[in-house]
């Protein structure tokens, strides 16, 4: 029994406040049956909306924190596979489901475009608003003396009068799909990737050091794979496209930019400032590093590939100021490095942890080097490897949450659903490579047989680990040939083996506490042996 004293000092909340609660709940109630019933059934041509509690806020937190959890919950809630709708920091976000629908999203770029995300993410990595309005103005408004306008690309070679974003794209495209230039390219790379891979050249920032304890071996060493991929990847196509001189005038950069690209999510999620201090201030010293190597003159860095002298040219003859410049190249440089290095990661994670498997890509590899000593031959590489093509397809499947994102500029229809002026549209990949329709019961499990078994699997529909439509990956072809030249170069110089964990092998899962929008990293790092290979 309760004290009746006690009882009598319980101070009940006013009436006033009962009330004010009660119209709250009424109001809220009334609010859902409207926005989640009613309104649907009135507009049955509109995406429908996933049912959510909170006005306003809609599915904000839980998209920026896991995407795939929101999205999977969208899907199962309404169980068909039309688009549907959620509501991210006020914004209509369409999802879709349906191969076709996003064939046709990638079609209709009258109405639906991604200059609204490329402002949103430039934004978050810090260019100024001007520059971002100037990027997609037309040249001509802004490139006016005599001089500059004899020099600029922008408007020498640009018979459509792009804004500099779209003529960007064609000149990416052009650079790096063209067979003679990428070659180069790949052969420039080939050369750094020998000599990082050098046993004298190993680097100490992935290597671990050998505990007191542990018995001296001959010739072999231990390296953290997750930083041995990151450090090998972005060192190779740093040299390569900037040349040495990057290192020479700051030979931080290649720390700071890996320092800044580990936390870039917190960046391009836009968390606020007191949560991603240290990955701006990261990103700002591998900017400063830019910054000051594109402050030499042209014949102090011959070196530096085309691709990114234009951009370069480009931006300063509209007159951006160099250091959004140099902050523009830390973002293309991010765009070339993020995804490849955990790829490469993943790729040598399974095969370490499957030895037959592993056996296998290493005959077929050595099947690309004529003599102990010769150079890989690419063509082999590329077309006589079929386990290497496997298990590189079959982790382009499962761990790249990269998505299309578009957003309409005017109405359009997509796969029979209405899609207004400023809604965003956002197609999942990962959804799609997971499916069993496409990929099997088994789709869910990574297994690089499938695409020995099914030999055009990777050209199924709804297999688009670089996107597609007019934002394909430009680098696709690059990115593909370096990971295997990787591959190739790590599996002819080094046996590798796991270094023993307690509680024995266990191959990393993905990271879910860290969203990605490409792709994914582990949430725990593999430790390897190496030890030079008797040829
Ligand atoms: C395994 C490595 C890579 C993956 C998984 C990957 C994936 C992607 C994806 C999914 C997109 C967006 C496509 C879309 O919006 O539809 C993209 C865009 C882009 N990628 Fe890659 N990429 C990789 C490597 C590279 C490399 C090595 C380069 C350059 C050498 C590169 C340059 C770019 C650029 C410049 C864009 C922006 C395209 C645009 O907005 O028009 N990527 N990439």
């Amino acid at each position: 029994m309760l004290d009746s004293a006690f009882v009598s000092q319980i101070v009940l909340p006013h009436p006033i406040l009962w009330a004010v609660a009660a119209a709250l709940c009424l109001a809220l109630l009334i609010w859902r049956v409207w926005t989640f019933i009613i309104i649907p059934a009135l507009r049955p041509d509109e995406p429908k909306l996933l049912p959510y509690w909170i006005p306003f806020l809609g599915h904000t937190w839980a998209f920026f924190r896991n995407p795939e959890k929101l999205i999977n919950n969208g899907f199962h809630y309404f169980g068909s596979n039309k688009p549907f709708a959620l509501t991210v920091a006020g914004k209509r976000t369409v999802i879709l489901r349906n191969v076709q629908d996003v064939a046709s999203v990638w079609r209709n770029t009258q109405a639906l475009t991604i200059d609204g995300f490329v402002v949103e993410a430039l934004g978050a990595f810090g260019i100024t608003k001007p520059t971002l309005k100037k990027i997609f103005t037309d040249p001509r408004d802004l490139i006016k003396d005599d001089e500059s306008q004899a020099r600029s690309l922008l408007i020498r070679e640009n018979p459509q009068k792009k804004g500099y974003m779209d003529w960007e794209r064609d000149f990416f495209t052009a650079q790096l799909l063209e067979p003679d230039r990428l070659r180069k390219l790949l052969d420039k790379y080939l050369s750094h990737l020998q000599e990082v891979l050098a046993w004298d050249n190993l680097s100490p920032s992935y290597v671990v050091p050998r505990s007191s304890s542990e018995p001296p071996r001959d010739k072999s060493t231990t390296v953290s794979l997750q930083v041995f991929c990151r450090y090998t990847v972005s060192y190779c196509s740093t040299v390569t496209f900037f040349g040495p001189k990057l290192q020479q005038v700051a030979p931080q950069f290649l720390q700071d930019y890996q320092d800044f690209e580990r936390l870039s999510w917190k960046v391009f999620y836009r968390l606020p400032a007191f949560l991603a201090r240290s990955s701006h201030a990261a990103k700002e010293k591998a900017i400063d590093g830019l910054e000051k190597y594109l402050s030499l003159g042209e014949e102090e860095r011959p070196e530096l590939e085309t691709i990114f002298q234009a951009i370069n040219n480009e931006l300063t003859h509209l007159g951006v100021g160099r250091r959004d410049v140099a902050a523009f190249i830390v973002v293309i440089i991010w765009a070339i490095n993020n995804n490849a290095h955990k790829v490469a990661f993943w790729i040598f994670a399974h095969m370490l942890h499957d030895p037959a498997y592993l056996n296998a890509v290493c005959r077929e590899i050595d099947g690309a080097y004529a003599t102990p000593d010769a150079e890989p031959d690419m063509n082999v590489l590329l077309t006589a490897c079929p386990h290497l093509d496997a298990i590189w397809y079959e982790t382009m499947r499962v761990y790249n949450a990269t998505s299309a994102i578009r957003h309409a500029k005017t109405d359009c229809i997509i796969g029979d659903k209405r899609i207004r002026v400023g809604d965003q549209i956002v197609a999942p990949f990962r959804q799609f490579h997971l499916n069993r329709e496409i990929f099997g019961a088994d789709a869910g499990s990574f297994r690089p047989e499938r695409f020995l078994e099914n030999k055009g699997l990777h050209r199924a529909k709804g297999y688009s680990p670089f996107g597609g439509g007019y934002t394909y990956c430009p680098g696709r072809l690059f990115a593909q040939r370096e990971i295997y030249l990787f591959v190739a170069e790590t599996l002819r110089r080094f046996d590798l083996e796991l270094v023993p964990r307690p509680g024995g092998p266990r191959m990393p899962q993905v990271d879910e506490r860290i969203p990605s929008p490409a792709a994914m990293g582990p949430d725990e790092d593999v430790l390897v042996r190496l030890t030079p290979r008797a040829h």
